[in-house]
């Protein structure tokens, strides 16, 4: 065994991650399958949507000048030519006295330019020809929606880097586009260390304990945009972890537990000898055990303290950003912030960054006080987290803070 003679900083620590970490290449994948995924490119409008001019209401597609001065004093007569429906236009083209029967969405047949609402018009037998008496004048271009109101052929659909949303996908469909080019998502595999440990679902007995972190960690990758996370119990020996290590092919790799520095702490020393490592022992309460380094192929490599607040923690300061920046989204935290006035106290040490789990009780700030890292439960009965930075001595009640929110 032996101790950590330095912890380097949290912002040192993530300056040299973000040097190493890139985002990861493009694929294409069929638009069904796109809600969610970001954007590897921008994507322009081939076509205008609409691609037609069409009726904005149910009524009567006329010239509007044919219906000038049409009062219901002193209805005009058009004559009834034929209908137009959203798929099955009006064949000919409109001459001057003349209206087509139209419903919202088909095409202005040719000829028209303004649509007559239904509430505005009567319809009636005359010497074998039906006719429409307007009861007001329409302007041209009234209730028609031209080519382009939607968006017009050669505008931005989406940008590059955008996480698409569901009605990213409504709006390219209508463009016509079939498939999108977005950045692939990271693949993890998830090396849970620790022989105490049962898989969740079992019931904790004798000296096991039941693992909490590959399900939270798995959940965690989901949300920043990770693909499928593979789990795998590995045994508290030097030679399961390093065969662990070396055969994962996944683009990214989660060490839970084993990142200290007692007997059974293999991943460090594993990680150095397969690949590199580049960081163990971070000034951070709690995780300070946490470290990373990367294996062939640039693939990055987290060593997660076991207890599992320190695991939540390590993941968010240096798995987090990295899974996100590798599939193309932001770096930062993606929690919701909010800004509160301390209610007690906030104590924290120069020279470490504190990880304070928070409630928010009458808007003020409350720190929790069990502050153990193997107590999840202060994660779950927090609302969030105030990071208190290294060169801070904590917040007195007073202060206002930032608050990440947990969700
Ligand atoms: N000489 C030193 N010893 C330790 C230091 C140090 O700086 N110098 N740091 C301490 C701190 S802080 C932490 S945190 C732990 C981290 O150690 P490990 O990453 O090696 O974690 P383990 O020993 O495997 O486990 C610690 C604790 O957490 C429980 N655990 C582990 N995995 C899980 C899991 N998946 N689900 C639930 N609970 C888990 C495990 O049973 C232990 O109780 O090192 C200190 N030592
Ligand atoms: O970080 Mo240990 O990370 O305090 O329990």
């Amino acid at each position: 065994m032996r101790g950590f003679r330095a912890r380097i900083s949290v912002t040192e620590a993530l300056a040299a991650l973000e040097r190493r970490v890139g985002q990861l290449d493009a694929e294409e994948v069929a638009l069904a399958e796109a809600s969610g995924r970001v954007a590897a490119e921008e994507v322009i409008a081939a076509v205008s949507v609409p691609h037609f001019a069409r009726a904005a209401m149910d009524g009567y597609a006329l010239r509007g000048e044919a219906t000038f001065g049409a009062s219901g004093f002193a209805p005009v007569a058009l004559r009834v030519v034929g209908d137009a429906r959203p798929g099955r236009p009006f064949a000919g083209a409109l001459g001057a006295k003349e209206a087509v029967r139209i419903t919202t969405g088909a095409p202005v047949p040719e000829g028209a330019d303004a649509v007559l609402m239904a509430e505005y018009a009567d319809e009636g037998e005359q010497e074998g020809e039906t006719t429409l008496w307007a009861r007001e004048a329409v302007p041209p271009g009234k209730h028609v929606a031209p080519v382009g109101e939607d968006l017009l052929a050669g505008a931005r659909v989406v940008a590059a880097g955008r996480r698409l949303r569901p009605q990213d996908l409504g709006v390219l469909a209508s463009t016509g586009v079939a498939r999108v080019r977005v950045v692939r998502r990271p693949e993890v595999r998830v090396l849970v260390t620790g022989d105490e440990l049962l898989p969740p679902g079992s019931m904790p007995q004798g000296a096991c304990i039941v693992d909490a972190n590959s399900l939270m960690l798995a959940a965690l990758v989901r949300r920043d945009g990770g693909a499928e996370v593979v789990v795998e119990y590995v045994p508290d020996r030097r030679e399961a972890v390093r065969e662990a290590m070396r055969s994962a092919k996944e683009q990214v790799i989660l060490v839970s537990g084993g990142s200290s520095v007692g007997p059974e702490d293999h991943a460090p020393m594993v990680l150095d000898e397969l690949g590199e490592l580049a960081v163990h022992g971070v000034a951070v309460r709690p995780s300070s055990p946490a470290g990373f380094g990367f294996l062939e192929g640039a693939r990055p490599v987290f060593l997660l303290p076991g207890n599992p607040v320190s695991c939540l923690c390590a993941y968010e300061l240096f798995a987090g950003p990295s899974i996100r920046a590798m599939g193309g989204l932001p770096w930062a935290w993606p929690h919701r912030r909010r800004r509160c006035v301390v209610g007690r106290k906030i104590v924290s040490e120069i020279g470490r960054m504190d990880y304070v789990r928070v409630r928010i009780e009458a808007e003020r700030v409350i720190p929790i006080m069990t502050s153990g890292a193997s107590i999840l439960s202060s994660t779950t009965r927090a609302d969030g987290v105030v990071l208190v930075p290294a060169d801070e001595e904590g917040y007195a009640e007073g202060a206002e803070v930032e608050v990440l929110l947990y969700e």
